[in-house]
């Protein structure tokens, strides 16, 4: 049995921990939790049940591979196995309520959530194994989503924030709007909420019934709840998390709601004419000076309770792009991503604000194979996005495990590579608390997709996450106002109890000096120079341990950016490289394929199969025998009729003795061979007939020899002809020969593009040059600050020795007047010290 997904964190990580622990991050492992879907009827009774899982504990499953399934067929292959166990955070089985599951998952993220730190949850597992409804749910039983939005109502219930003049803005930032714009704000969330029709407002009348907005007891939800359902669930109260609040603090809520869909990010609560015909908007996503990712122009919406929210998330599903696969009737085709602001501000007539913090749901796209869903067109197009983007999100969280481990070279993480990943990158370096959740269905049918999700989370689970320090500003805020000129200071990371009240006095300032002898006076400047002398000490002290980490910080960063670009370089290298390899290759291809049609045609034109040229060279040859052979017989017939021309006395006698009148019969055998036909033929001919029948016989032979002479001269001229065309194909190779010379020469010039492309590299040198000009400023700027410091020293001792002539001076005047002055004049030359320093800055 293999054992996967076990922590084999401590060993390795605990050195890394210990080298990195002086920058006081927390780091804890990623949390995965799995939940079983149930069957539903129809499925028991396709038999998709045979015990593929079986929950061994709260934290351990164990897949068994079904007799069809690839896993057994490898298994049996002697390839992997056929049980594999997979530890979790937690797995939640088939009978889990949503409400349990909810206690049980998100009750961690939530309440850090109220208190400041940044949330993401996002659902993995194959179509149909119950993603949707995890974070959703139904109207009856909803999802996390719908409870954590209650929790949050629930929690800043009373000190609600109703304007809309502070609006999230960038990543991390706040912008503060003018009155128009709050109006148009306004505007924009009427038209938004408009656009859900009455009757569809099913999901938000339950919340409205689990929150009971004007119930105020924490156990509102267990009165307003309808019974049945109250039974059904097994419900918990959801604001059970409501924490102690400052009280002087205010909150506001902002949502968004957007999906990756083939690779473009659109607002799902971007209002579309009624016709559909109207395209819709891709949003781009940017990064802020901090280097953190957000989508630019993306709709937030200020929301007011938990049923407003609900009607947002209704309104944006509407827009969501499902399809029909076969696996799922209402197959979520994209990623969707939900996410909640909550904006800290102080409760006064002209508030600021003291944080932003962010929890999103991500609803990720079903993870299956193409032809399991028998995906064609659009539909196998939507599928290639959605596996490659989880590839690269496996890709990411597989490099992020590798690089916890300090003996193993640091990998690069693909974080940009895809939208999802780009848009997840600052909780895995540190943002906030990332956990996944991971569905799965019992289906025999889906159970190698089913494996392979399991192995993913096997992984994640073994990732460990850095919680920065909440004074440890790693994404540095950009903070604007109005005008968008800097005008609030917060992080995002730092609760509200955290924040020191700025309207708190100390007793101590608030002592009248005027009552004071004067020594007590001296005394009280003492103490006061001791103290200031203190607190500037220990200033420094500060200022020096948060510069000193802001450029470790800096510098970490600047690595990290040169590290990435270096590699982007290097991948971008090799791409361009294999690219250029490949069209060579294909250019070359297309240049032989060519050359090679061109040579066929030209072949086919005058083509004479070697077999035909062969039988005739034969035929040529037998032909010419053949005449020889006649020829030599026409000698011979000839040699004959000569001898008769000239008769011998011997025959004469005997033909003397023969009757006369009689006819001499001459027995001709004149074999003709003609060709491939052998003639025999037998004159019988009377003797003055003869030489007739001789010379026709003549004449025949003559013509016939003329017929093959004739055709002698066609068969060579069938040759000539042959030899042409052998003269042309050589010319084609010859042209063959230039293109490929012509070829060389391409590649010659691409070699020229390569060396561009070097001149790449030398950009690099050149960054690094930059990276240690940078280097330089900073010392410089560190000596900057010590010299710096040194007048600021100066300065001190010049204001100690105007308060000392001041002392003095006042000796015989008011006390509490001549003191003030002197405050005054310390204080304004102070702030002068103060200005200048952080001009210089
Ligand atoms: N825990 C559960 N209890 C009861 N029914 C469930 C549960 N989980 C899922 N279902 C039901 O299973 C079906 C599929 O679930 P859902 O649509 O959430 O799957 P999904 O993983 O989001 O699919 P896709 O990726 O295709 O969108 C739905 O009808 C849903 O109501």
């Amino acid at each position: 049995m293999a054992d996967e997904g076990k922590s084999y964190v401590s060993a390795e990580v605990s050195d890394m921990l210990e080298s990195v622990s002086f920058l006081n991050i927390a780091y804890q492992p990623l949390k995965v939790f799995l939940r079983v879907r149930p069957f539903s009827v129809a499925e028991l009774e396709n038999h998709e049940s045979q015990g593929c899982i079986t929950i061994e504990d709260c934290q351990t499953v164990i897949l068994s591979a079904p007799k069809e399934s690839s896993a057994v067929k490898n298994s049996e292959r002697g390839i992997g196995h056929s049980v594999h166990r997979f530890t979790f955070s937690q797995v939640f089985g088939p009978e889990t309520t949503q409400s349990e599951f909810f206690e049980g998952s998100m009750k961690e993220i939530v309440r850090a959530y109220v208190n400041g730190v940044n949330g993401l949850v996002f659902t993995y597992g194959v179509t149909n194994a119950g993603k949707t409804f995890t974070i959703q749910g139904t109207s009856k039983d909803v999802g996390i989503l719908p409870r954590s939005v209650d929790v949050i109502f629930n929690h800043i219930r009373g000190r609600q924030y109703l304007k809309m003049n502070f609006k999230p803005y960038l990543s991390t930032a706040v912008k503060k709007l003018e009155e128009a714009q709050a109006k148009q704000e306004e505007a924009i969330k009427s038209a938004v909420l408009a656009s859900l029709k009455e009757e569809t407002e099913s999901i938000s009348n339950t919340i409205t019934n689990m929150c009971g907005v004007e119930s105020t007891s924490s156990n509102c939800t267990l009165k307003s709840l309808p019974s049945d359902s109250l039974a059904e669930n097994n419900f918990v109260p959801l604001d059970i998390y409501r924490t102690k609040m400052h009280q002087r603090m205010q909150a506001s809520v902002w949502i968004s709601f957007c999906e990756i869909y083939n690779e473009y990010v659109y607002d799902l609560l971007n209002v579309l004419s009624a016709s559909k015909a109207q395209k819709r908007r891709v949003l781009r996503i940017c990064e802020d000076q901090g280097g953190n990712s957000y989508i630019k122009d993306l709709k937030w919406i200020n929301v007011q309770s938990a049923e407003e929210a609900c009607k947002i998330l209704k309104i944006g599903n509407k827009n969501r792009s499902f399809a029909c696969t076969r696996m799922n009737e209402q197959s979520s085709r994209s990623h969707s991503i939900f996410s909640i602001r909550l904006l800290r501000l102080t409760d006064e007539p002209q508030p600021h604000v003291l944080g932003v913090s962010e929890l999103s749901f991500c609803d990720l796209a079903g993870s299956e194979r193409c032809n399991k869903t028998q995906a064609f067109g659009d539909r196998l197009k939507e599928a290639g996005n959605i596996n490659n983007s989880l590839h690269i999100l496996g890709k990411c969280i597989a490099a992020l495990k590798q690089n916890q481990n300090p003996k193993m070279k640091p990998s690069y993480i693909p974080f940009r590579e895809s939208k999802l990943t780009r848009l997840f990158q600052p909780f895995f370096c540190g943002k906030g608390k990332a956990c996944i959740i991971v569905n799965v269905n019992q289906h025999a049918s889906t159970y190698d997709e089913t494996l392979h999700v399991m192995k993913f989370s096997a992984v994640a689970k073994q990732v460990i996450q850095p919680i920065l320090p909440k004074n440890f500003d790693y994404f540095p805020p950009k903070l604007a106002g109005g005008n968008s000129k800097p005008a609030v200071h917060f992080d995002a990371n730092i609760a509200v109890d955290d924040f020191p009240d700025s309207t708190e006095t100390s007793t101590e300032e608030e002592v009248d000096i005027t009552i004071l002898s004067h020594e007590d006076l001296l005394k009280t400047t003492e103490n006061l120079k001791e103290k200031l002398v203190a607190e500037r000490q220990s200033k420094l002290l500060l200022e020096v341990k948060i510069r000193k980490e802001m450029a470790e910080a800096m510098f970490r960063q600047l690595l990290e950016t040169e590290e990435a670009w270096s590699n982007r370089l290097e991948d971008m290298k090799d791409s361009y490289e294999e690219k250029l390899e490949s069209k060579f290759e294909m250019y070359k291809e297309a240049i032989k394929k060519h050359a090679y049609v061109c040579a066929m045609e030209q072949i086919e034109d005058h083509y004479v199969p070697i077999e035909e040229f062969l039988a005739e060279q034969e035929k040529v040859e037998d032909r010419e025998n053949k005449i020889l052979q006649l020829e030599r017989q026409l000698d011979e017939q000839s040699g004959r009729l000569l001898a008769l021309g000239s008769p011998n006395p011997d025959i004469l006698t005997t033909e003397n003795n023969m009757e006369l009148g009689r006819n001499i019969i001459w027995i001709f055998k004149v074999q003709f061979t003609l060709g491939i036909v052998y003639k025999q033929a037998t004159f019988l001919l009377p003797l003055d007939l003869m030489n007739k029948t001789m010379k026709r016989a003549n004449e025949g032979l003559q013509k016939q020899c003329k017929e093959k002479e004739e055709l002698i001269k066609a068969l060579k001229l069938k040759i000539q002809k042959l030899n042409e065309t052998l003269l042309e194909a050589n010319e084609g190779y010859r042209k063959m020969a230039e293109e490929n010379s012509q070829l060389k020469h391409t590649i010659m010039l691409k070699d020229q593009e390569m060396n561009s492309l070097q001149n790449w590299a030398t950009r690099v040198l050149e960054l690094e040059e930059t990276v240690s000009s940078l280097q330089k400023e900073l010392e410089e700027r560190k000596k900057h600050f010590s010299v710096e410091e040194l007048k600021q020293q100066k300065a001190r001792k010049g204001l100690l020795a105007n308060l000392k002539s001041t002392v003095a001076a006042t000796a015989g005047t008011p006390l509490g007047k001549g003191w003030g002055k002197h405050e005054d004049a310390s204080s304004a030359s102070r702030k002068h010290v103060l200005w200048a320093h952080k001009a210089k800055e």
